[in-house]
């Protein structure tokens, strides 16, 4: 059997993702693709040099010790420009997987689906806007993308934007600094379905929810059809502003819940079946079993398990499925967590600087954040009250013990902030249990 070596270096990237956040993934690492593997070397092809820069300079090494792990021998990685041609600037990129077709429902999503199905068959005729949301690798940016795909397949000239908030944002700034804002505003106005994902990053970013908030209106306006997804409901987002809170609850606002068991498994049924994998039905109950809230960590084992299989030469059986499983969790266990990932974290999560972070400003969007970090750091790391307020810009150790005991004690009683501290503290250590 042929190695796959496209499969490993999507099971690389999977890591990679778990590595960097997913934020900073998804701007370096979509528009990246696999080329060839000649001489122990991956060839990548990039868009353009800024991205190759980019990832060589911050990327690289992460890269090749992880395929060297996945390996067990020592790989490069080198990338190389995409032919010109193959870039168009400014165009739509929709993952061309994302359709409704390979969407699969059940019980946790059905009610998502059939809003995005109603949208997608009438846009602007049935709910706008139309607000999903739901916990990590839940399906949100797959149904948001199906309904792009499905209007398209109907009328090729229908003028879509699709865009993380994290992307709205680079854009404005870079607008600004050029000079091209009246650009940046027909870009955005001027479409007839705008669909904005992870809309949670505006969070603390005046500007941006500021030039959001025209956007909407324009587009709603004009009946334009709006799109938003996030990772929790409208009145959860910290330090979103009023007026975007109360349009973002004019239409419909729908829900993803974490899958069940049947749903796990026709999800990996569906996904063996179109990539090709020969997997026996004990392994997909073991994958569904063992992985039960991300979808995307589904998917990532049974693709980690094939690629094993894969590399060296064994048939997909329950006890290489065991084994692979084990190798990600002890994996997982053995990292330390500091003071300076739970920074990152945060700030990545709230949107924010590091800088920002630790900085002397003392405005609300700054203070909740901070304080859930000095929070975490205290609970995940061995650090003391004084370690931290060092670290946070030098504060006093008093500062840092009462931003414990304020979120300690919040925590209790308000089910949102609970679900924000947990969900931070599981990009870190995804077996995190609160201590409520
Ligand atoms: N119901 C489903 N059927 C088939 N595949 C699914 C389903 N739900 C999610 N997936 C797959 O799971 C992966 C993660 O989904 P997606 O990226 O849409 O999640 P998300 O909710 O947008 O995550 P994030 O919060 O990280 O942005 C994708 O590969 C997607 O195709």
């Amino acid at each position: 059997m042929s190695k796959d070596y496209s499969i490993i270096w999507e099971t690389a990237l999977d890591t990679v993702r778990q590595e960097i956040g997913p934020t900073s993934f998804e701007i370096w690492f979509s528009p990246v693709t696999y080329h060839d593997f000649v001489d122990n070397r991956y060839l990548i092809h990039v868009p353009n040099p800024l991205y190759k820069e980019w990832i060589e300079s911050r990327y690289l090494h992460i890269l090749e010790r992880v395929l060297s792990e996945l390996h067990r021998e020592p790989i490069f990685v080198r990338l190389v420009l995409r032919s010109p041609e193959a870039v168009e600037p400014g165009a739509l990129v929709l993952n061309r997987k994302y359709t409704f077709d390979t969407f699969v429902v059940g019980n946790s999503n059905r009610f998502a689906h059939a809003a995005c199905y109603a949208v997608a068959e009438a846009p602007s005729d049935s709910y706008n806007p139309l607000f999903i949301y739901g916990g990590v690798g839940l399906g949100k940016t797959h149904l948001m993308q199906a309904i792009g795909h499905h209007i398209l397949r109907k009328d090729p000239s229908y003028k879509i934007v699709y865009v993380s908030s994290e992307q709205f944002t680079n854009d404005l700034i870079d607008s600004i600094r050029d000079r091209k804002t009246a650009e940046f505003r027909n870009k955005y106005r001027s479409v007839d379905l705008l669909l904005v994902d992870d809309i949670q990053f505006v969070a603390g970013k005046e500007q941006t929810q500021e030039e959001f908030f025209h956007t909407f209106n324009a587009l709603y306006e004009a009946n334009k059809q709006l799109v938003i997804s996030s990772d929790r409901p409208p009145r959860d987002i910290p330090t979103l502003e009023d007026r975007l809170r109360s349009r973002f609850e004019w239409g419909l606002i729908t829900d993803i819940q974490p899958p069940d068991f049947e749903t796990r498994l026709a999800i990996l049924r569906k996904k063996a079946q179109l990539e090709n994998f020969n997997v026996p039905n004990d392994v997909m109950s073991y994958i569904a079993d063992y992985i039960q809230s991300n979808i995307r960590e589904l998917e990532g084992a049974l693709i980690r398990i094939v690629a094993y299989a894969n590399i060296s030469n064994q048939p997909v059986t329950l006890e290489l499925a065991e084994q692979t499983l084990k190798d990600v969790l002890a994996l997982g266990n053995t990292r330390i967590i500091t003071m300076q990932a739970i920074k990152e974290t945060v700030a990545e999560y709230f949107g924010l600087k590091e800088e920002e972070l630790i900085s002397k400003r003392r405005t609300r969007h700054l203070v909740f954040p901070r304080q859930i970090a000095m929070f975490l750091c205290r609970e995940m790391t061995p650090s003391s009250f004084p370690q931290i307020g060092e670290e946070f810009g030098g504060r006093d150790h008093t500062t840092a013990l009462h931003a414990y005991e304020k979120i300690s004690s919040d925590i209790q009683h308000d089910r949102s902030l609970l679900k924000i501290v947990t969900e931070i503290a599981k990009k870190l250590d995804p077996n995190y249990v609160p201590r409520v």
